[in-house]
């Protein structure tokens, strides 16, 4: 059971219009370490979606009217809400999700840095002045709240996924309703909670849970929504997408990845070890940003691959509450399975195990952290994404070979590489196809920097001086007469 300093954050409603709502269907939430129920969260739909979209609706234009400095003070007083509440938020957060409660307290710390990010951005929401082509007009950009926004945010990252979007939205001047995944939907309902409490308007932030397709379809169909604003699968992208297209919705999509793990001949390898550990096995490997695939030149591919498989060797597996414990459970059954779809084809067409392969001793969704050798691009791990604590490690000889492999799929999220020389740093980095590269880090997350990706990872950008601008409309102001 749950022990929480405030107990008031344990929500099991949905938050519409300033009121926790309840509905005769219930989901049960179930913590994926252990298996046991640790609460219930209403089954909502379509009917639902459209009231809390008409509230978005309804609270707008007075959220909108504030100034920028009324909206950061507010989301300032969230953010700080955060902080204080932040064991709370991680014991939630680790029971609902599974991670290691080191990680969990990171990721509160990360989800509060979008919105005192995003509270300052408020205030830097300029325009323009251009110079008119006639002496008698005058042109100026204005930039408002593009309207009410619609936000589905996956289970990886319960909480700063979805602060990495009110974060901005709210900035802006937008309303907001957010569907969590409904396996991780406790920690959104307790940020709910905290912004209530910091002061956001009723209406202006509004979460609701249940049948993902038929909210997501009342989400995406609706007129009064004019953005959508989706992390998640790349198949799931796609299909939302399509969905928005009859109301021309502005999109943004955080999808799948496939990341490339690259050690040059000329890398730190004690480094690369380090770097690789964390990009690879961060949330037992269910982050978009995940290595996907390791390449090791030739020369130095045996002695990494040693040095990586003794730190893998190290990871101490069990409950996100357990002292020390490094790798949490995968979300689900259906997660483990994906993993050894991927381990039993590598191994059939002839990659060697050097570590783990298998459901760990500690049952339910629990993994060993894995390491393949000799894995070549036949192979499905290649190609998909595992999302699991699976570390692959492929050859290749030259740069220009590893360029094409690195490129070789429909996905261009992240991407890492290590080397000590500056001219292939600069030959490479330019080359890679993704939104992001980590050059000598396998860490490339914060609050400054744009997120997204290329090619079938997504559109547009979250955090940095560029996250506000999904949720910006321009206008053009063109005023003639003046000289009259
Ligand atoms: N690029 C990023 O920033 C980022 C971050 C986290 C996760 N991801 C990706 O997300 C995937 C894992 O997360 P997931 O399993 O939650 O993804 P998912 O696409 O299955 O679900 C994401 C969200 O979409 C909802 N959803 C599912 N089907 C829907 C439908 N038909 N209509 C409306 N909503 C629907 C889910 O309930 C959830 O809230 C991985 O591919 C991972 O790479 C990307
Ligand atoms: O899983 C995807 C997340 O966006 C990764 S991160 O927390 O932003 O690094």
């Amino acid at each position: 059971m749950l022990q929480l300093k405030n107990p008031a954050l344990f929500k099991q409603a949905c938050y519409i219009n300033g009121q926790w709502q309840d509905a005769a269907e219930k989901i049960a939430v179930t913590n994926p370490a252990t298996g046991e129920i640790i609460g219930h969260i209403p089954k909502m739909g379509r009917a639902e979606a459209a009231k809390a979209i008409a509230a978005a609706k309804l609270a707008m234009p007075a959220w909108q009217k504030k100034t920028a400095q009324e909206r950061s003070v507010i989301l300032r007083r969230w953010f700080e809400l955060i902080l204080d509440n932040q064991e709370d938020l991680a014991q939630i957060l680790s029971a609902e999700q599974g991670k290691p409660l080191v990680e969990a307290r990171g990721e509160v710390i990360y989800g509060a840095s979008f919105i005192e990010w995003f509270a300052e951005e408020a205030k830097r929401v300029y325009g323009d002045v251009i110079a008119a082509p006639q002496a008698d007009k005058r042109i100026v950009v204005i930039k408002q709240a593009i309207g009410v926004v619609a936000a589905i945010t996956p289970w990886n990252f319960p909480n700063a996924m979805i602060t990495r979007k009110a974060g901005p939205a709210l900035a802006a001047g937008c309303s907001i309703v957010l569907k969590p995944a409904t396996q991780t939907p406790f920690s959104a309902l307790a940020l709910a909670a905290l912004a209530t409490e910091a002061g956001i308007p009723n209406g202006v932030f509004n979460v609701i849970t249940g049948a993902a397709s038929e909210i997501g379809g009342e989400l995406t169909r609706s007129p009064d929504v004019a953005k959508l604003s989706f992390t998640g699968s790349t198949d799931i992208g796609k299909l939302l997408m399509r969905q928005c297209a009859d109301t021309i919705k502005k999109v943004s999509l955080e999808l799948g990845g496939n990341a490339p793990f690259v050690v040059f001949d000329d890398a730190d390898l004690d480094a690369a070890v380090e770097g690789a550990m964390v990009s690879k096995f961060r949330n037992a490997g269910q982050t978009c940003i995940c290595a996907n695939r390791i390449y090791v030149q030739e020369s130095v591919y045996d002695a990494f691959s040693a040095k990586f498989t003794l730190a893998v060797a190290k990871l101490k597996v069990g409950v996100g509450t357990g002292e020390g414990v490094t790798q949490g459970p995968l979300i689900d059954d259906k997660a483990v399975q994906k993993v050894e779809e991927h381990i039993k084809d590598a191994l059939e067409q002839g990659a060697t195990l050097a570590h783990g392969g298998k459901r760990h001793a500690l049952g339910h969704s629990f993994f060993e952290p894995t390491v393949l050798l000799n894995v070549t691009t036949k192979m499905k791990v290649a190609r998909e994404e595992t999302f699991g604590p699976l570390a692959p490690l492929f050859r290749f000889s030259s740069e220009e070979e590893l360029i094409q492999l690195a490129n070789d799929t429909e996905f261009g999220l992240a991407s890492y590489f290590y080397s000590r020389d500056i001219g292939r740093i600069w030959r490479v980095a330019e080359a890679l196809e993704y939104g992001m590269v980590g050059i000598n880090t396998g860490t490339i997350s914060s609050e400054l920097a744009p997120f997204g990706g290329v090619k079938q990872s997504g559109l547009g950008r979250e955090g940095s001086k560029y996250g506000i601008d999904d949720y910006i409309s321009i206008k053009c102001l063109c005023m003639g007469g003046i000289d009259r």
